[in-house]
């Protein structure tokens, strides 16, 4: 999906709202594990329900990788239904991939051709020549972990460099990767107090925005300093939507949820004059 079309989805729905699809089997309404494939059953009446209020939806993969081959056929309906019924919603893989460079092509031919996800989240610590493959694939867009949601962000992600912390200096040295206008990045949302410095090294880039809700980030605080011209922002919530409820109303409780995220949203952007 080009850019310009993603940008043109959010304008025309006042949302940045990224639906993540975190669907873990012990956590979905009892009544779904009859079904042949629950994992696609409830992904399905989730974006059935959720879809007029986001922008994207973001497959954890680690959730379908847990149980081998029938997770991963779940992912394939999954992308399936998404790419037919609603080929104009953005669609992030959560694989968190990057490998040495002949490695690297190889996932990203099975994400970007094989599974036609729109983007994919890489780890950016093996370098340039980890990161450049998934660069080739137009259209196509690589969103590095740049300054991570967890605890564990303060292990490396904030220590210095030299003269700037490390999460810096992946801003900066992967701005003169080749393709680099085909980067986003992932901040979390409980590093917002960050986000102006990020926006200082990448003002026009997208930024995949995780940890509202049972994170704790704070959507009002993330919009004050992440949002720019073009919006810039999908901001991720996965168990805050689809585990609502964990009874038969899941989807219409996932629904609300939604909603009441996209309304924020228009608020913020009423605010920040993006939106008239
Ligand atoms: O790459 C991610 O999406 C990601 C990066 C990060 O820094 N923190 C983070 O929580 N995530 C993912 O975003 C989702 C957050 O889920 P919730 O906390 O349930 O909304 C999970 O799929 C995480 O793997």
């Amino acid at each position: 999906m080009k850019i310009e079309h993603l940008i043109s989805q959010i304008r025309k729905k006042k949302s940045f709202l990224c639906v993540g699809l975190d669907t873990d089997l012990d956590k979905i309404p009892k009544h779904l594990l009859k079904e042949e494939d629950p994992i696609f059953a409830f992904n399905k009446e989730i974006i059935d329900a959720t879809h007029p209020y986001c922008v994207a939806y973001k497959p954890n993969i680690a959730f379908y990788e847990a149980y081998g081959l029938k997770g991963w056929r779940s992912l394939e309906r999954t992308m399936e239904y998404l790419n037919t019924n609603h080929p104009e919603l953005f669609t992030i893989a959560d694989a968190k991939r990057g490998d040495i460079g002949n490695t690297s092509t190889r996932y990203a031919k099975a994400f970007f051709e094989t599974l036609n996800f729109d983007s994919l989240t890489i780890a950016p610590y093996m370098g340039r020549d980890s990161v450049e493959p998934f660069l080739q694939f137009e259209d196509k867009h690589t969103i590095l972990l740049a300054l991570t949601s967890n605890k564990g962000a303060f292990d490396f992600q904030t220590k210095n460099v030299g003269a700037h912390e490390l999460y810096k200096e992946v801003l900066t040295v992967s701005k003169t990767y080749k393709n680099s206008n085909r980067l986003m990045y992932v901040v979390g949302a409980t590093k917002a107090d960050y986000l102006k410095d990020v926006r200082n090294i990448i003002p026009d880039s997208f930024l995949l925005v995780p940890g509202v809700g049972a994170q704790g980030g704070s959507l009002e605080q993330v919009c004050q300093h992440g949002l720019n011209k073009d919006i810039g922002l999908l901001i991720n919530s996965s168990r805050g939507i689809l585990y609502a409820s964990q009874g038969e109303d899941f989807a219409i409780m996932a629904q609300r949820q939604a909603k009441a995220l996209q309304q924020h949203m228009e608020v913020e952007l009423k605010r920040a004059s993006l939106i008239a």
